[in-house]
């Protein structure tokens, strides 16, 4: 069951499940120096990052770099070679079984049951996780209607098109509600509607307090709702951006626009205590904004007091297709921008 940070919205019960939850960490998911081999091949080479909690992480990288087995590391599915793993402030390595309850994964290729109703696929995951029945049609329901399952509920999954039976694998991956989302290319066999409708489950659950990763190699999707991007160069170096504020990050970057140049913005802006790296030209200003939403409605209502002729105030984000590739074209060694020009 996720832990909830005061003012997320409750989630349904789970039942009878009753254990003291952990203070929340700042990170959810915490990788130490690990390697990973196959028989006579490294993928891994002591590879180490964090990622933040509520946070939506793109991991991208060229094809056969490593993601899946990163992934797979990560579900506890594929025991590495050395290093470590936590998540939820659990060691997956020692204790898989453990932490298989609080994620939920979904791989590139995946089986599912096909004699089974959709109904039935969803049960059977809830109870694979040690739910009670009662619990486990609850959950059923919930996932149904947040997938868009209902038409489909008493079909076959073996009848169901390519793109619903990707809904209901996804639908099995987050049935029990678990912290950490782990999806290996969700989107593929996904129709235009249908991935639009990923996007915004991704985002209500990420609202609900799961962390969640997404490889994907269609940069343009994973944009739409990745808070961070987790660039797997080769199999040494990993590097994390971040895209978007999570909802419990202070630090963005602002654009304002102006619509009549305003001499006087830049020494408001420097006098600011909570602005740095402004850049600004006749038409607009953006800053790394350091403060609480509430403080940025305070900034603005600032800006609009003194008059400033100030048409909009909104958040930039990174670019993931430029900020990629510029990653991808720098040593490992060389600093990126974090946002787009
Ligand atoms: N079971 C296996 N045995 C041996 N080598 C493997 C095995 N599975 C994967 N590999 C190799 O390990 C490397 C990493 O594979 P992985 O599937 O993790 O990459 P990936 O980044 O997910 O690739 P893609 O983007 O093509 O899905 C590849 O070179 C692959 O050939």
């Amino acid at each position: 069951m996720l832990d909830h940070e005061p003012h997320q919205p409750p989630l349904p019960q789970q039942g009878n499940e009753k254990f003291t939850a952990p203070p929340p960490q700042p990170n959810m998911i915490e990788v130490d120096d690990l390697f990973f081999e196959y028989p006579g091949r490294r993928v891994l080479d002591g590879i180490s990052f964090t990622l933040p909690r509520q946070s939506i992480t793109a991991l991208v990288g060229n094809n056969g770099v490593g993601k899946t087995t990163l992934m797979r590391s990560l579900a506890g599915l594929h025991p590495p070679f050395s290093g470590q793993i936590r998540v939820a402030g659990i060691d997956v390595i020692r204790h898989p079984r453990r932490c298989h309850r609080k994620i939920g994964y979904l791989a590139d290729f995946f089986g599912l049951y096909d004699d089974l109703t959709v109904s039935q696929c969803l049960l059977h995951a809830a109870r694979a996780h040690g739910l009670s029945p009662q619990d486990a049609s609850q959950l059923r329901d919930g996932a149904v209607e947040r997938l868009g399952l209902s038409a489909h509920i008493n079909s076959r999954s073996g009848h169901l098109s390519r793109g619903l039976r990707q809904r209901l694998a996804i639908g099995q991956a987050i049935v029990h509600e678990p912290q950490v989302l782990l999806l290996d290319e969700p989107a593929s066999g996904l129709d235009p509607d249908g991935r639009r409708a990923l996007s915004q489950l991704l985002l209500e659950l990420q609202e609900y307090g799961m962390t969640i990763m997404v490889s994907s190699h269609i940069l343009a999707e994973l944009e739409e709702y990745s808070s961070h991007m987790l660039v797997l160069r080769d199999r040494k170096h990993i590097d994390l951006q971040p895209i978007m504020p999570t909802p419990t990050t202070t630090e963005r970057r602002l654009r304002l626009m102006l619509s009549q140049p305003y001499d006087p913005l830049l020494a408001l802006l420097q006098a600011h205590p909570a602005i740095s790296e402004i850049e600004t030209n006749q038409h607009r200003a953006t800053f790394l904004f350091l403060g609480s939403a509430l403080d940025q409605q305070q900034l603005l209502h600032q800006l609009v007091v003194q008059q400033v002729p100030i048409y909009s105030l909104s958040e930039e984000r990174l670019h993931l297709q430029d900020a990629y590739l510029r990653h991808m074209h720098s040593t490992p060694s060389e600093e990126t921008a974090l946002y787009a020009p």
